[in-house]
């Protein structure tokens, strides 16, 4: 095994046919094209490896898999041949060899004992999970020697449920047995001794022990390694039907039982979405999602990383197929990737799909190139901080790159930025609160007292009142899984303003500007403000278990975020032209469903994120000045926070003030100028840059500007 790289085991187990050895083969596909060398094993007594690679791979040995680049071996364990060997070891110490022989002796007491351990009953007729106990642990005797050290991944195709529960509790069973095998062997071997010798069978006896006590150690190691959270996973596969997924349930709540770590469900043959269903295919499709609903509402599988493989109108045969299965399971494990990614981006982002429009007035048509620019350099500088992260495992967030590129002073200068883009964004969100529950009730007032507030103040006062509590939370994992919801409420949010267009008689009249030389700036920074992200992308890329697929996941992104922040500028763009505002949510008709559904969701969206952006702040200044374990100064500190932001939404007069700043400034910085120069500081002695050299340095130039030129732009922005 490369040094550095941990060997990870893979062990993928559900109810028959739902297609475990397609999905266990695939995987391994996958990873095999990833760079890690792998071996994908069938312990299932009716192995179809062979038949899902479309090759013959039996015969108990590995076999290389034909038609791919990187080493995948596959291995077919015979379970008969390996229980035979363990029966004729056993046998040879205490099976009925042994009680025979003792009769013969006149040592019946002795033979009395061993019919309580039930031997010749249990290598008969063995139960259910003893041949797949046997055959991985033959797999760990393989995998566990000098030669084998280079793979780095072990994929299991386990047989079905019901034998993969009782495997779990053999080892404990057979450990136990052969634990008094062995000492009743220790007790005949004195008693005896004498005798045998006469017979001469010492030695064989004496041989077959060692084999036996082997067999004992290798059964605890299987035992330990699938209770082994950090190398091991088992995946549960299923279908979306009713007896699967309560199969499932149970075979989670079993494997949890015995403390094996199991994180990930596949739900596979999934009906694929269709314009037109038959009858056939919509009352399946019903079926379907009840027990997709069942998934989430069940108590022991709602928690679990739910990725689903549609179904697919191909047998699943060959390594093509496998690829190709490989390639859509792999699109959901990174759209749930992406999803995390989306979700920073949203929590801080939120409101640069409202500016999008606005951005695109500023600039005229012609800058719609500008913003695809903008989006491929940011995709480019967030593979930089990749690189940066690669060239040192120790780092592990974004202030780590920049110790690593400039010592302590680096991390201050990476952690300032970071903080106070939170922090801007965090009265951004306030400020977007006030302005969109002001249009939603454009009459209201408050009054306290003799102190009358308006409606957009006392708004703002009341989501800061809302939130406050949220704050004071220090486990935030709920809130964390309600912001998923915030990739859903950017799509939301086109599709209301799409329907305002087309349905609610907006339309889309408007010709715009083909270019704007003095708006170039402003619209330059909103764009940069649409594509930043890239504080967080070190912590994720640090928690991704695939780290491989971190390039593909960031690509993802930017083509999702491209499609959908440009639909959002065009079409914005053509029903408000330069009448646009800098939330196109203000623009909206007023009282029409499609508004209202527009306007609630970016309302909802902030609350649910607010205490996310303040809780890196809090735990800085908490950690900083050791004051984590105090929790009444805890919740002060997140009050006073919490308050100030509040305070500064209601003095900065102008929402477009804030998104420019943080736009401008803050988010080239982090994602254009600290990426390149951190990049061209950690690696400036490789001498291989070369015209790479003359484009991160035209970056790095581009960010400043940008930083620069945001702070001339606040005088253009007036409200409309
Ligand atoms: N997503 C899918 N779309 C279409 N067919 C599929 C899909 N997944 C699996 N299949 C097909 O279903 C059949 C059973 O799959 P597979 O052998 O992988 O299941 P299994 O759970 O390993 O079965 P067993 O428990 O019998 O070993 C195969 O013919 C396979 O090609």
């Amino acid at each position: 095994m490369a040094a550095g790289v941990q060997r990870k085991y893979y062990m993928l187990g559900g109810k028959g046919g739902v297609g475990k050895t397609s999905c266990a083969a695939s995987l391994a596909v996958k990873f095999a094209n990833h760079g890690h060398p792998t071996i994908v094993v069938s312990t299932d007594p009716a192995h179809s490896l062979s038949d899902s690679f479309a090759q013959d791979l039996s015969g108990g040995n590995l076999v290389p898999v034909d038609g791919l680049d990187s080493p995948l071996y596959a291995l077919e364990i015979n379970p008969e041949k390996a229980r035979d060997e363990f029966r004729s070891a056993s046998q040879k110490n205490g099976g009925t060899g042994v009680k025979d022989f003792m009769d013969s002796m006149g040592l019946g007491m002795l033979a009395d004992q061993l019919g309580e351990l039930k031997l010749g009953e249990l290598l008969d007729s063995p139960p259910p999970g003893l041949d797949e106990a046997i055959a991985i642990s033959k797999v760990m005797q393989f995998v566990e020697s000098q030669e084998y050290n280079i793979f780095s991944r072990i994929v299991f195709d386990t047989a079905p449920t019901g034998h993969t529960l009782r495997l779990l509790s053999l080892p404990d069973f057979l450990d136990a047995s052969i634990g008094k095998i062995l000492k009743l062997r220790q007790k005949i071997a004195s008693a005896t001794s004498a005798i045998k010798s006469v017979f001469g069978k010492e030695e064989s006896q004496a041989d077959a022990s060692g084999k036996l006590e082997q067999l004992r150690e290798r059964m605890v190691k299987v035992r330990e390694l699938f209770r082994d959270t950090e190398s091991t996973e088992f995946i549960i596969v299923t279908i979306p039907t009713v007896m699967a997924v309560s199969e499932s349930s149970r075979l989670c709540g079993s494997l949890k039982k015995e403390s094996v770590p199991v994180r990930r469900l596949i739900v596979n043959q999934v009906l694929p979405p269709s314009a037109s269903d038959c009858k056939f295919c919509s009352m399946k499709r019903k079926d379907q999602m009840r027990a997709l609903q069942m998934i989430q509402s069940d108590p022991e599988l709602m928690n679990l990383n739910s990725i689903q493989a549609p179904l697919v109108d191909v047998e699943i045969r060959g390594v093509p197929a496998l690829r190709f299965m490989d390639t859509i399971t792999v699109i959901q494990v990174l759209s749930m990737d992406s999803l995390l990614l989306r979700q920073y981006e949203q929590n801080f982002k939120g409101v640069g799909i409202l500016s999008i429009p606005y951005a695109l007035s500023e600039g005229g048509w012609l800058s719609l190139a500008l913003f695809l620019l903008i989006g491929i350099i940011c995709c480019y500088t967030g593979l930089l901080l990749q690189r940066c992260m690669d060239s040192n495992s120790l780092v592990r967030t974004y202030p780590d790159i920049g110790e690593l590129a400039f010592g302590s002073w680096g991390r201050i200068v990476v952690c300032v930025f970071m903080y106070l883009e939170l922090y801007l964004a965090a009265i951004e969100f306030m400020i977007l609160e006030g302005d969109n529950l002001h249009k939603l009730f454009p009459t209201a007032n408050f009054n306290m007292g003799r102190l009358k507030i308006g409606g957009k103040q006392g708004f703002v006062l009341l989501a800061g009142l809302i939130v406050l509590p949220t704050t004071w939370l220090r486990s935030l994992g709920v809130l964390a899984y309600v912001s998923i919801g915030g990739v859903l409420s950017s799509l939301i949010v086109v599709c209301c303003v799409l329907w305002a267009g087309a349905i609610d008689g907006v339309g889309f009249h408007e010709k715009g500007i083909l270019v704007n030389w003095r708006g170039i700036p402003t619209a330059l920074s909103l764009y940069v403000f649409c594509f930043s992200g890239h504080s967080v992308f070190p912590t994720i890329y640090t928690s991704m278990k695939d780290r491989t697929i971190f390039s593909k996941v960031l690509y993802l992104c930017f083509v999702l975020c491209t499609l959908m922040y440009g639909l959002m500028a065009i079409i914005g763009y053509l029903m408000y032209g330069q009448a646009v505002n800098p939330q196109v949510t203000l623009n909206l008709p007023v009282g029409k469903l499609s508004s209202k559904i527009a306007i609630y969701t970016t309302l909802i969206n902030p609350l649910t994120k607010y205490a996310l952006l303040l809780m890196p702040i809090a735990n800085s200044i908490e950690d900083w000045f050791e004051l984590s374990k105090l929790r009444s100064i805890s919740i002060l500190i997140r009050t006073g926070l919490a308050i100030s932001t509040v305070v500064l939404a209601l003095t900065v007069p102008f929402f477009g003030y804030v998104v420019a700043l943080t736009g401008s400034f803050l988010s080239s910085t982090a994602t254009m100028l600290l990426p390149s120069i951190c990049y061209l500081k950690v690696f400036k002695n490789s001498r291989r840059l070369g015209m790479e050299l003359v484009i991160i340095i035209a970056i790095a130039a581009l960010g400043a500007a940008i930083a620069v030129i945001g702070e001339t732009i606040l005088d253009d922005l007036t409200p409309r």
